[in-house]
């Protein structure tokens, strides 16, 4: 085992009320609550995992899902090595709007279309009893945008959380030879992971 952690900048992408702060409490807290409010801007916690004997720090960026907070969200894309796209499996809606999260995050990062990054799709919520989204039609959609990992996760049940989240770094890993590096990524990455570490948490508005 390398003795040095990497960190890792995962944001995580999703309509409002789709359960991103709830899946990042569970991974990093093991907690989960019903009575979660909707965040404002973003938020990040940091969590050490070790990935086929290397040490990583991921550094998650919750942000709002609510269209009003677009503008408090999107400056924080800059510097991502991770990118979790999250729909609710009762809310076909929110899995119609994975392309517009896909965009938003590209073109606010600064990633040209097409370029290798990896994207991990999370389907949360599996616990509830009226799915909207079926297997198929969510792995086909994977599919058909570059091979794109997919997990079926629920924040309350704790089903799958620490493997998405582990999987989004072995991606990370597979993919990160092929990723374009930017002067400006690596810049913004090192000033926010700087804020990161005095802080632990914090919250942008
Ligand atoms: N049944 C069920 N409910 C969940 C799950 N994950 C989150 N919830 C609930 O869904 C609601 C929204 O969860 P949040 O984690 O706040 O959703 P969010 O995506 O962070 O929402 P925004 O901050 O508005 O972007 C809360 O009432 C959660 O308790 C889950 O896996 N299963």
């Amino acid at each position: 085992m390398s003795g040095r952690s990497k960190l890792l900048k995962v944001v995580l992408l999703g309509d409002g009320g789709v359960g991103k702060s709830s899946l990042m409490n569970r991974f990093v807290s093991n907690k989960f609550d019903s009575q979660s409010f909707h965040t404002i801007g973003v938020e990040f916690l940091n969590k050490d995992v070790t990935v086929n004997g290397d040490n990583y720090t991921m550094q998650i960026w919750d942000t709002a899902g609510q269209e009003r907070f677009k503008s408090l969200r999107t400056p924080f894309y800059r510097g991502a090595d991770i990118c979790m796209l999250t729909f609710a499996m009762d809310d076909r809606k929110s899995f119609e709007n994975l392309p517009m999260w896909k965009r938003e995050f590209l073109y606010y990062a600064d990633i040209q279309e097409g370029s290798p990054f990896p994207f991990i799709i999370l389907g949360n919520k599996v616990d509830m009893p009226n799915r909207e989204v079926s297997d198929d039609v969510a792995r086909s959609w994977c599919t058909k945008h570059g091979n794109v990992p997919y997990f079926e996760t629920s924040a309350k049940d704790s089903i799958n959380v620490e493997l998405a989240f582990t999987s989004a770094v072995s991606r990370f890993r597979e993919m990160e030879d092929q990723l374009e590096i930017k002067q400006v990524h690596t810049t913004n990455s090192v000033d926010l992971s700087r804020k990161a570490k005095s802080s632990g948490v914090g919250c942008c508005s």
